[in-house]
């Protein structure tokens, strides 16, 4: 029981810079950040994303020379996303399993050039690949199916381990991918390579400037409602996480980031293991918005809503803010 005003002044402690320092709940270091980034066709091509402002594809040649950026900064890992070429999609997204993709020639040049000094992280859906947009294979009628599409999950995992992926990161919310992804990594020879299951992943709005940039949004016809999560539910993202956990993910993400910090808490609270959340494309925008119109300080949102993330239980956070993040951190 604390004791009462005036003995108890609660701003005693925030009175000055190092007993605010002193006092700090909650650390943010590079080492908490994974940068997102996207991969394109060509050789020193460098296209900004519209929807992203400050946001590029890179081509293969330059995607290693980001890999080494964030290594200097001591960012510990980077996530691969692909701008696949139109004429290389299609309705089954085959390219997802091609040796030679865009995928697996950008973490073969990371991988060249930088060794075992970064994680590279790899995300397994077909929506860079398809020619709907969707995460998955189509049945007749229209519907995701999700046993067919398991197995070309399992497929493009082997594809991006045998590339040299460090964590496989399927984030396309089908039921029952995680124990198929990892029984084919053991058997495979894989068996360090990770996953990090997208385990509670939500239909949400904020993924608008990703689809721009990986290509798939003009493609995408209705929506992912019928395997992403319902934004109303917290429960359902438990058993999502326990279902995961029991078919072997090694740590588990939650999807978006701000408007589910509490299921985060929750997730950290019940499991006690690797939590992970990704502040997506359009909360990156948003931030930007707010300071390019003068409502906020850029810098300060940035690492606010960074801390918050690990206030609220997270290992790590994925976020576009990542290389400005750590700049900032390394003073
Ligand atoms: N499976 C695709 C995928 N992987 C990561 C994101 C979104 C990331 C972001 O918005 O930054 C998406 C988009 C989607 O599900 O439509
Ligand atoms: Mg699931």
């Amino acid at each position: 029981m604390t004791g009462f005003f005036p003995d108890t002044r609660l701003r005693r402690i925030r009175s000055t810079g190092w007993s605010r320092s002193l006092h700090r709940e909650t650390t943010l270091t590079p080492a908490d950040l994974i940068w997102p980034l996207f991969v394109t066709e060509g050789t020193g091509v460098e296209e900004p994303i519209a929807s992203l402002p400050g946001v590029s594809r890179w081509s293969v040649d330059l995607i290693a020379k980001r890999a080494m950026e964030a290594i200097a900064l001591g960012i510990p890992c980077i996530a691969l996303f692909p701008n696949t070429q139109a004429d290389r999609r299609s309705d089954d997204g085959a390219e997802a399993l091609s040796p030679d993709n865009l995928m697996c020639r950008a973490i073969r040049a990371i991988r060249e050039a930088c060794g075992d000094q970064i994680g590279i992280l790899t995300d397994v859906a077909l929506d860079p690949y398809t020619t709907h947009g969707q995460d998955g294979l189509l049945d007749d009628a229209g519907y995701v199916s999700n046993d067919a599409t398991i197995e070309v999950l399992v497929e493009q995992s082997l594809n991006q381990a045998a590339a040299g992926a460090d964590i496989i990161a399927p984030s396309d919310m089908m039921d029952g991918r995680v124990g198929a992804i990892r029984s084919a990594l053991e058997a495979e020879d894989h068996a360090n390579v990770q996953i990090m299951a997208y385990a509670a992943k939500y239909a949400s709005a904020f993924y608008g400037p990703f689809r721009d940039a990986v290509g798939s949004g003009g493609l995408l016809k209705g929506d992912k409602k019928s395997y992403q999560m319902d934004p109303a539910n917290g429960e359902e993202a438990l058993r999502e996480v326990a279902l995961d956990l029991s078919e072997g993910a090694d740590s588990v993400m939650v999807k978006p980031g701000l408007p589910y910090l509490d299921i985060v808490r929750r997730v950290k609270d019940r499991f006690e293991i690797p939590v992970f959340a990704y502040q997506v494309s359009g909360e990156y925008a948003m931030i930007e918005a707010a300071a390019a119109a003068g409502a906020g300080d850029r810098d300060a949102l940035v690492l606010e809503t960074l801390m918050s993330f690990k206030r609220a239980g997270c290992t790590g956070v994925l976020t576009y803010h990542a290389a400005h993040a750590a700049k900032l951190l390394n003073g």
